[in-house]
């Protein structure tokens, strides 16, 4: 397919945005017409991202000065609890628009459960039913016709990918999974935030949301939907001094008779033909610096001195697989592009 895709990208002066911005603007389809903010509305890109001085992109402006009717694609990368009744404004005035969100929003198929999670009632209670879990590798063909794709969170993508295979082919026990989870700062989000100054944040680890992050829900949904039965995961975030990067360790029990091999067999099979997920040979260690910059999931399958248990580790850099990168894969899909265009970079390393 040739066609120009107009876009717009909405929240684009935050860091999802602006690797949004990075990976459509090579994106052969891909024309950027709009850029929103809220507090840095009316500014220029470059004024607000050093990094995108001298790209042809055009000035930030509020959601409000945004024409719909003249976009094919909104890219959004709002907080939650905002872009419900964005999408609701768009729909009305563009029904063929398709929005490709990061947020929160759409990613909780029952209403109450997102009121109860996220402490706000769902704002387009309607539009839930419509919209597409964004899982690229899971879940193409509700992509593929869906107008509105809620990208995953970044930690449920790494949990996902690492566990639906060996839940989906009974390999592992649903009943005993604990998640421990590093994500680098740049997952809370480019605000202002006491927590996240250097001299507080710089020299330590800090693990948050114990016992109750909004993810859980979010892994639980997909996984129980993959694997046909109940799955309830222990999860645990903590907050390391790097930009980006996101490391998950899970900790899981084998079922009957299945032994590490199996594990590692099951995901090879399962990914041997994706281009962003690359399951490691035996004794290879995901790390997040070799994720960082690209889209690709690395996944990692150990024995544990436990009998009985097995350890998987997943790797992807939050702010691409976890967010921009696997929002764009996805707008590849939903519109019929080759999957990996605009895709194609190669970790930053060292
Ligand atoms: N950071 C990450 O690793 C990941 C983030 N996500 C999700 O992606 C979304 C964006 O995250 P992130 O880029 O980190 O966030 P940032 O805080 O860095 O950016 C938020 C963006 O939204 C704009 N904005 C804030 N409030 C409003 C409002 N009331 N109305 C309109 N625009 C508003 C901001 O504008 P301004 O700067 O002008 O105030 C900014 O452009 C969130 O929903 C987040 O949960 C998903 C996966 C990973
Ligand atoms: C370091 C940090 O705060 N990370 C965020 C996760 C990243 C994210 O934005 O996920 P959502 O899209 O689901 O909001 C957090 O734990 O809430």
């Amino acid at each position: 397919m040739s066609k120009t895709i107009k876009t717009a990208i909405l929240g684009a002066s935050g860091y999802t945005g602006a690797d949004a911005m990075r990976l459509a603007l090579r994106h052969p389809h891909l024309e950027i017409v709009a850029l929103t903010a809220n507090t840095h509305a009316g500014k220029p890109v470059g004024d607000v991202f050093e990094h995108l001085r001298g790209l042809d992109l055009p000035d930030l402006v509020t959601l409000d000065d945004v024409d719909w009717t003249a976009v094919d694609l909104v890219i959004c990368a709002l907080p939650h609890g905002t872009t419900q009744a964005t999408t609701k404004a768009i729909r009305a005035t563009n029904p063929d628009c398709v929005v490709v969100d990061m947020s929160a929003d759409f990613r909780l198929r029952d209403v109450d459960t997102y009121a109860q999670w996220y402490g706000i009632p769902h704002g387009a209670p309607e539009l839930q039913g419509e919209a597409a879990y964004g899982l690229s590798e899971h879940n193409r063909d509700g992509i593929a016709g869906a107008k509105i794709v809620a990208c995953p969170g970044c930690f449920p993508t790494a949990a996902l990918t690492a566990l639906i295979p060996p839940l989906a082919n009974g390999h592992v026990q649903p009943d005993d999974i604990i998640i421990d989870a590093k994500t680098g700062m740049s997952g809370a989000g480019r605000g202002l935030k006491q927590g996240m100054l250097f001299s507080e944040a710089g020299e330590g680890t800090s693990p948050y949301g114990i016992g109750h992050h909004r993810h859980m829900p979010e892994i639980e949904q997909e996984l129980s939907k993959a694997s046909g039965q109940a799955i309830t995961v222990g999860f645990t975030p903590h907050l390391v001094p790097m930009a980006r990067g996101e490391l998950l360790t899970c900790h899981v029990r084998l079922a009957d008779n299945v032994s590490i091999d199996d594990v590692r067999t099951g995901l090879v099979e399962r990914y041997a033909d994706e281009p962003f997920v690359l399951v490691l040979e035996e004794g290879q260690i995901p790390k997040t610096q070799n994720v960082r910059g690209s889209n690709m999931v690395h996944i990692g399958v150990f024995k544990d001195r436990l009998a009985g248990r097995a350890i998987i580790i997943a790797a992807l850099d939050n702010l691409v697989k976890g967010s921009a990168g696997q929002a764009l894969q996805n707008v590849n899909i939903a519109f019929g592009f080759e999957e990996t265009l605009g895709l194609e970079q190669i970790a930053l390393f060292p």
